[in-house]
């Protein structure tokens, strides 16, 4: 028997600050023709705060908002109709973060839906990420925050490294001195490569 159910796919764009989310979110969306979700926009206002204050986040902090990174992100992808996929910008710094977010898929149980997480990790020396953040104006988190995200971060490795097993669903980017089209590039060359949105 076949099955008709609907498949979509989320990536989702990680990484410590400054190393790229947003900027090449909005890229890869666009090139994908499907929804970016700016996870940064879904922080309750406590977490806000914290972050302006600089103040890091705890994971007791960090559910509530990946919950909604989870639940955003399906819900865009499932309504695209065209490409069945979306984009989400979400730092996912440790890998009980990325489970957390495939755990908290709202289609879980669904007969009809089968949600597929794909993570890609981007990366780059702490001394870059600062210097980036440190150039944006107006953001509520600062560069002083920097240092605790290095400090707790887990780049994919091993077995959950895409291709490498058949449960792998990760892919970590160095994204070091190279250009946001560049990245871009080796992203969509690597998705193609290990069949990671078909
Ligand atoms: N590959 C890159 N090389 C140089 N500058 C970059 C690169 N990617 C992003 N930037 C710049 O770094 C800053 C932070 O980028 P951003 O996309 O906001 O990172 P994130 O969303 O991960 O915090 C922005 O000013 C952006 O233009
Ligand atoms: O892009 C960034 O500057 C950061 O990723 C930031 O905006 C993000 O929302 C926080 O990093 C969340 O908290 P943690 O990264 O500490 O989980």
């Amino acid at each position: 028997m076949t099955s008709s159910k609907k498949t979509a796919t989320v990536i989702v764009l990680g990484g410590p600050s400054g190393t790229g989310k947003t900027t090449i979110g909005l890229m890869l969306a666009d090139k994908l023709q499907c929804p970016f979700v700016e996870g940064d926009s879904l922080h309750p206002a406590e977490n806000i705060n914290k972050m302006g204050n600089n103040i890091p986040l705890t994971d007791t902090d960090r559910w509530p908002w990946l919950t909604q990174i989870s639940r955003q992100s399906v819900q865009a992808a499932v309504a695209s109709t065209t490409s069945h996929l979306s984009v989400v910008s979400c730092s996912m710094l440790k890998a009980i973060y990325r489970d957390y977010i495939k755990s908290e898929n709202p289609f879980l149980q669904s007969d009809d839906v089968a949600v597929k997480f794909v993570f890609v990790f981007l990366h780059c020396r702490f001394e870059d990420g600062l210097k980036r953040v440190g150039g944006r104006e107006s953001h509520f988190f600062k560069a002083d925050l920097t240092k605790s995200q290095y400090d707790i971060m887990e780049i994919p490795a091993g077995d959950r490294i895409l291709g490498l097993s058949p449960s792998g669903s990760e892919l970590p980017i160095d994204t070091t001195n190279k250009k946001p089209e560049v990245i871009l590039t080796e992203i969509l060359e690597k998705l193609a490569y290990f069949k990671a949105l078909e």
